[in-house]
């Protein structure tokens, strides 16, 4: 559904050249749901502009749905919805009327139009909401009516441009869930940018990182976070030293280091570690207080790729 090849874009700025996306190879098949992840400037937007024919690229090729984006731009708009950060919906129309004047738009007849409305009202759950006024809804009801908008044409693909910015939590989530139904409903593409790890790291099927213009990392948040960041286990015993001494020795420990009567160290799984530590320390007569097991997050997968924190990068919340 999206491919490149070395998809370039620079930018001339007082005379220096800015390589905002530097060489984007990419293939996102039907039916994925792909975030795309990465700390402000890393070439996102800039990406998805190119993506969806709003900006050319400098080199390279992108082709949506087999479409070359320069070459055959009309028929990447016809594929392809595009749901920005800005709202889509005047604020004195009812929300059905905005869904049928939009199929209008498009061409589609008054009676095609309504059935389509009435489709995505049902999609998006926003049946209750049809004869409201779009400047009447909540930040949350808003953004589902901007997503509707952009499937009026039925594109196979979705592009989302930070869709759960500003938004709380559980807006964010019930979001989500609307993003999930209609892939699960439409079999629609979906490809979204986002600045949340945590929605990345459990709503995502799949993870695209990129820093400086490249892509660092592309898998399942699971994958990432076992291959790169791997588990940290924590004990607390009544013999540090020894404890760390006994966890060395295990051969796939990495990093133990002790923090007053804590001992952590780093290990690909943790489930499976833990017993063979409390084992060793049981035989050793050291008396432990307690243990757990910690999940990386993809902020650790960041770090580990990059030496840098995202969060940290970002200033912004996980
Ligand atoms: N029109 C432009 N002119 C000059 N430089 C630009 C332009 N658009 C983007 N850039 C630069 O290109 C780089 C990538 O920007 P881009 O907006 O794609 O990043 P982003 O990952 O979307 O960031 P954010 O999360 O902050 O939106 C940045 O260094 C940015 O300053």
């Amino acid at each position: 559904m999206i491919r490149t090849r070395g998809l370039t874009r620079n930018f001339k700025v007082k005379r220096q050249i800015v390589e905002a996306v530097r060489g984007l190879d990419l293939d996102v098949e039907k039916g994925e749901l792909v975030a795309f992840l990465g700390p402000n400037g890393a070439g996102k937007s800039t990406s998805l502009r190119m993506l969806t024919t709003l900006l050319r690229p400098t080199s390279g090729e992108a082709r949506i749905a087999g479409h070359d984006v320069l070459s055959d731009a009309a028929a990447v708009r016809r594929r392809i919805g595009y749901v920005g950060q800005g709202n889509g919906a005047g604020p004195y129309f009812r929300v059905r009327d905005e869904l049928v004047t939009q199929g209008r738009c498009y061409g589609f007849s008054a009676e095609v139009s309504r059935r389509r409305a009435d489709d995505l009202l049902g999609t998006m759950e926003l049946e209750d909401l049809a004869n409201r006024d779009a400047g009447s809804l909540s930040g949350g009801q808003r953004r589902r009516l901007d997503i509707a908008l952009g499937l009026v044409h039925q594109p196979d693909l979705l592009f989302l441009d930070e869709p759960s910015s500003g938004l709380d939590p559980q807006n964010r989530a019930n979001l989500w869930e609307h993003i999930l139904r209609l892939r699960d409903l439409l079999g629609t593409t979906v490809f979204l940018t986002t600045h949340y790890l945590e929605e990345a790291d459990t709503k995502a099927e799949r993870v695209v990182v990129i820093d400086h213009g490249r892509i660092i990392a592309d898998d399942t948040a699971e994958r990432l976070k076992a291959d790169l960041a791997g588990d940290h286990v924590t004990v607390r015993t009544d013999n540090p030293a020894r404890t760390a001494r006994i966890a060395d020795r295990i051969p796939s420990t990495r990093g133990v280091t002790v923090d007053g009567d804590a001992v952590r160290m780093a290990v690909p799984d943790g489930a499976a570690v833990l017993p063979v530590l409390l084992r060793a320390l049981d035989a050793a007569t050291v008396d432990v207080r307690s243990a757990e097991v910690q999940r990386p997050t993809l902020d650790d997968v960041f770090l580990a790729l990059t030496g840098r924190s995202l969060r940290e990068a970002e200033g912004v919340p996980a």
